[in-house]
């Protein structure tokens, strides 16, 4: 169970944007929280406290990359970039997915890091889960193990943990 005060920090600074970024869907801004410092820094400290030992932080672009810099700058790990397709140059490990408002795909750079590094995955909100799903997919091709999967907010409407079975998902507020 999460601590009151970082559940009740992101619920304090989240704003819902009804028709965005199409019409029917709310979108929940997490920017405010980010923009507070205490906000951000119980965010990423629970985030980080709530996996296990780890090598590396992953981030989803573009949202997860504020957290996973900062949670890789905490635990002194790696930082490991989970960027959308046709931004990383070389050799790239890639996976499409769906998300609520559209489909995408994603790819990883796969020699940044050893076979068997533990890592946190991290994005800012688990809606479908078709971003998280791709991003531990690609995360399993590249040989490394996946140690966790932390959000700040979960969309439980959407179901998206049945999108990731097994894993261990830590949601600071759930909606
Ligand atoms: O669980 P899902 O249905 O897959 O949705 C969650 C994803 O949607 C948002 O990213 P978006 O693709 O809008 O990109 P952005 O971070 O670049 O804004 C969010 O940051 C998550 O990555
Ligand atoms: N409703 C939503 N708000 C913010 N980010 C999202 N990503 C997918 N669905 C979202």
């Amino acid at each position: 169970m999460e601590s009151a005060s970082a559940r009740e920090l992101v619920l304090s600074e989240l704003v819902t944007v009804p028709d965005f970024p199409e019409p029917g869907i709310r979108f929940r801004d997490l920017t405010p929280a980010f923009a507070n410092p205490h906000a951000f820094r119980v965010i990423v400290d629970t985030l980080t406290a709530k996996c296990g030992a780890i090598d590396a932080v992953a981030g989803v672009e573009a949202r997860g990359f504020l957290l996973a810099a900062a949670a890789a700058y905490a635990t002194d790990t790696s930082l490991l970039a989970i960027r959308k397709k046709g931004k990383l140059p070389g050799s790239v490990l890639t996976e499409s997915y769906d998300l609520e408002y559209g489909n995408d795909a994603l790819e990883i750079s796969p020699d940044h890091a050893p076979p068997g590094t533990r890592v946190l995955l991290v994005d800012d909100v688990l809606a479908t889960g078709g971003t998280l799903a791709a991003a531990a997919r690609l995360l399993t091709r590249a040989e490394y193990v996946v140690a966790g999967v932390g959000v700040v907010l979960e969309l439980a409407e959407l179901n998206g943990r049945s999108a990731l079975p097994g894993q261990d998902i830590h949601a600071i507020l759930t909606l």
